[in-house]
């Protein structure tokens, strides 16, 4: 039998997590060598000899976690939000300095929501509007989703790069918040309700007709495939991957 992958979850106690562990555990070619809570420390990982961390966090915490991962030879696929474009730049410098280390940034593990994302960015250059409407469940802590800012910069990318011009808006009076974040210059609207997991829409509207791609994940399930898929492929691709869509053959 193949030397089975040592691979441990940072956030355990959590929805992720737990989640995580539960699917680690099951797959018969990953041994699941250290499940953090808060307040346990990251010297664990390196004596319970981890060759994968998965980070299920918060944004608070998870720089620091993948940092101390990095710098201890170990390869990361991170799932936490709050990896803005300076956290992603500092951490590439990093992993310059460890070749042969991997790190996968998925804002969003789900296949289904990768897929969505990106036939978003390929619609996007062929309507004059676009804009994201993200829903979650009420304990989320940040806002947009990761999944959102993600998608409103591929398609804010694709429609720069056919130079698409901004969607009409005569918006002149607002109450503060009406028009959702501004993300690379489309609007995303964050709504949290009771009750959901984790949903999104892209609505892309021309002259009298609407496309809208819609993803659902109705249970944390829905992420699980997309966390072993990036535990598996992260020793294989060193430096930085922003999105699991990297690892995936998508066009
Ligand atoms: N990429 C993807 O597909 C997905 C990403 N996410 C993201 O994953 C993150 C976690 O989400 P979720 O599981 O719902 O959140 P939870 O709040 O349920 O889980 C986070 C857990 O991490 C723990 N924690 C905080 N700091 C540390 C630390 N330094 N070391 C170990 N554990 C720590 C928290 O402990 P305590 O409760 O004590 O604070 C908590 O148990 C979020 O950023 C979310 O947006 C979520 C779903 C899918
Ligand atoms: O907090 C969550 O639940 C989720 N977080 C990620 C995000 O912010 O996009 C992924 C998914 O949407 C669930």
């Amino acid at each position: 039998m193949t030397e089975q992958l040592a691979v441990a979850v940072l956030g355990a106690g959590g929805r992720m997590g737990s989640e995580a562990v539960t699917a680690i555990e099951s797959a018969p070619d990953l041994e699941l060598v250290a499940a953090l809570k808060r307040g346990d420390s990251l010297d664990e990982l390196v004596s319970a000899g981890a060759q994968v961390v998965v980070d299920l966090t918060t944004p608070e915490n998870t720089e620091a976690n993948v940092r101390f991962a990095v710098e201890h030879g170990m390869h990361a696929v991170v799932g936490t939000t709050g990896w803005d474009e300076a956290k992603r730049a500092s951490l590439a410098q990093l992993l310059e300095q460890h070749p042969g280390t991997g790190v996968l940034i998925a804002p969003n593990f789900a296949l289904g929501s990768v897929l969505a994302s990106s036939f978003a960015a390929t619609a996007a250059k062929y309507f004059e509007s676009v804009e994201i409407i993200e829903l979650h469940h009420p304990d989320k802590v940040d806002a947009p989703s990761g999944t959102a800012i993600r998608t409103a910069q591929l398609v804010a990318a694709a429609r720069d790069a056919a130079d698409v011009p901004a969607g009409p808006d005569a918006t002149t009076k607002a109450l503060d918040g009406a028009r959702g974040a501004d993300v690379d210059g489309v609007r995303v609207h964050s709504v949290r309700l009771r009750g959901l997991v984790a949903h999104q829409e892209v609505l892309l509207g021309g002259p009298g007709e609407q496309l809208t791609i819609r993803h659902d994940s109705f249970d944390r399930a829905s992420f699980m495939p997309g966390v072993l898929l990036g535990v598996r492929a992260v020793t294989g691709r060193p430096g930085l991957t922003y999105g699991l869509d990297g690892y995936l053959e998508l066009s």
